[in-house]
């Protein structure tokens, strides 16, 4: 559903949007979808201004933004929606929430469920990363909040990262904090942009960065004041559309066409990976340690 705002700004949500096969478009596979009418139930919130053809796309789950299964399908069919519209020529990804970008994906959605769940669940995981490293359009990531793990693989999938300056604020990839693995693909996501050594020490430790050290290793390319974030996304998104798009857009899929397509080959075998890893009884007990933790942290 289209609603305008101001003149020219137009408000799209995908309110309780319904997959009806498999996932997103992306290569080899297509998916039709959906949407009702129900924007009070949208977890994301995406304005177009049709004027400049960028979109913004604010994510809103409370409290923290994790990455639960319908969720993820909701920014993945919000993409496919931005990525059809001829409009739209670069979309900025932000979180409505505050202090957090992302906490990653949903610990509860890889925590006491059966395989067929976490099967459905990995497959959605695929596919957001699949729909945003191989986007045609330019992505801008504005992290305005923390983004452990799964919310540093967004922003690592945008062209550009933009992050708060607030200390309190980390990024990184810390899965082996919670005695979990991040896969190869987001393990190549972070080579390609911090470089081999970096990108060793980094998922060996699972470290997390405050945004000057981020910055200092490439993991974002732009450290502002809080509320500079999303206009210093804006013009830099200005600065990539007067780059010839064809020219452009050839040159991105030069640089991750291959990672795409690694994971592309062996789509299934990645999740049947996933599902044994995840169902062992030494990493459930490790992720129920962890969600200990998190809940013991408040009080
Ligand atoms: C051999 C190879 C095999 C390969 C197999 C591959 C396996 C790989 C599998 C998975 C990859 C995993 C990727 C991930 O993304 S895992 C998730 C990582 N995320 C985190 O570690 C973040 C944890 N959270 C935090 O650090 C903080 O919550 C915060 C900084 C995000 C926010 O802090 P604060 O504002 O203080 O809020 P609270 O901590 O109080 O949190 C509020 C509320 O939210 C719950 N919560 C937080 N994060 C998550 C999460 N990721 N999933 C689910 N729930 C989360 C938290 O527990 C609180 O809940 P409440 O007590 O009920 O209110």
């Amino acid at each position: 559903m289209a609603a305008v705002l101001r003149r020219g700004v137009k408000l799209i949500s995908s309110g309780s949007s319904q997959l009806l096969s498999g996932g997103c478009k992306h290569g080899r596979t297509s998916t039709l979808c959906i949407s009702s009418s129900r924007p009070s139930s949208s977890k994301i919130n995406v304005e177009l201004d049709s004027s400049t053809g960028i979109a913004v796309m604010r994510f809103q789950n409370p409290l923290v933004n994790s990455l639960n299964l319908d969720f993820l399908t909701e920014i993945c069919i919000s993409l496919e929606k931005l990525e059809l519209d001829k409009s739209c020529r670069g979309v900025i990804l932000t979180s409505a929430q505050p202090k957090i970008f992302s906490a990653g994906l949903d610990i509860l959605e890889m925590y006491g469920k059966n395989p067929e769940h976490y099967a459905a669940f990995w497959k959605s995981v695929q596919e957001i990363w699949l729909k945003l490293y191989g986007y045609s359009k330019i992505t801008i990531a504005a992290i305005n909040g923390s983004s452990p793990a799964g919310g540093c693989l967004i922003a690592l999938t945008a062209d550009y990262r933009i992050m708060a300056d607030n200390p309190r604020y980390t990024i990184g990839l810390n899965e082996t904090q919670l005695g979990i693995v991040a896969p190869f693909w987001f393990k190549d996501t972070m080579l390609n942009t911090v470089g081999h050594r970096t990108a060793e020490l980094s998922l060996q430790f699972g470290l997390m960065y405050t945004p000057s050290d981020a910055l200092k290793i490439n993991l974002v390319d732009l450290v502002v004041p809080e509320e500079q974030v999303l206009s210093t996304a804006t013009e830099t998104m200005t600065k990539f559309l007067a780059i010839p798009g064809h020219a452009r857009e050839i040159s991105k899929s030069m640089m991750r066409k291959p990672v795409v397509d690694r994971l592309l080959s062996c789509r299934d075998a990645d999740i049947k990976n996933f599902v044994s890893f995840i169902s062992k009884d030494s990493i459930q007990k490790s992720l129920g340690q962890y969600l200990s933790m998190l809940k013991q942290k408040k009080s």
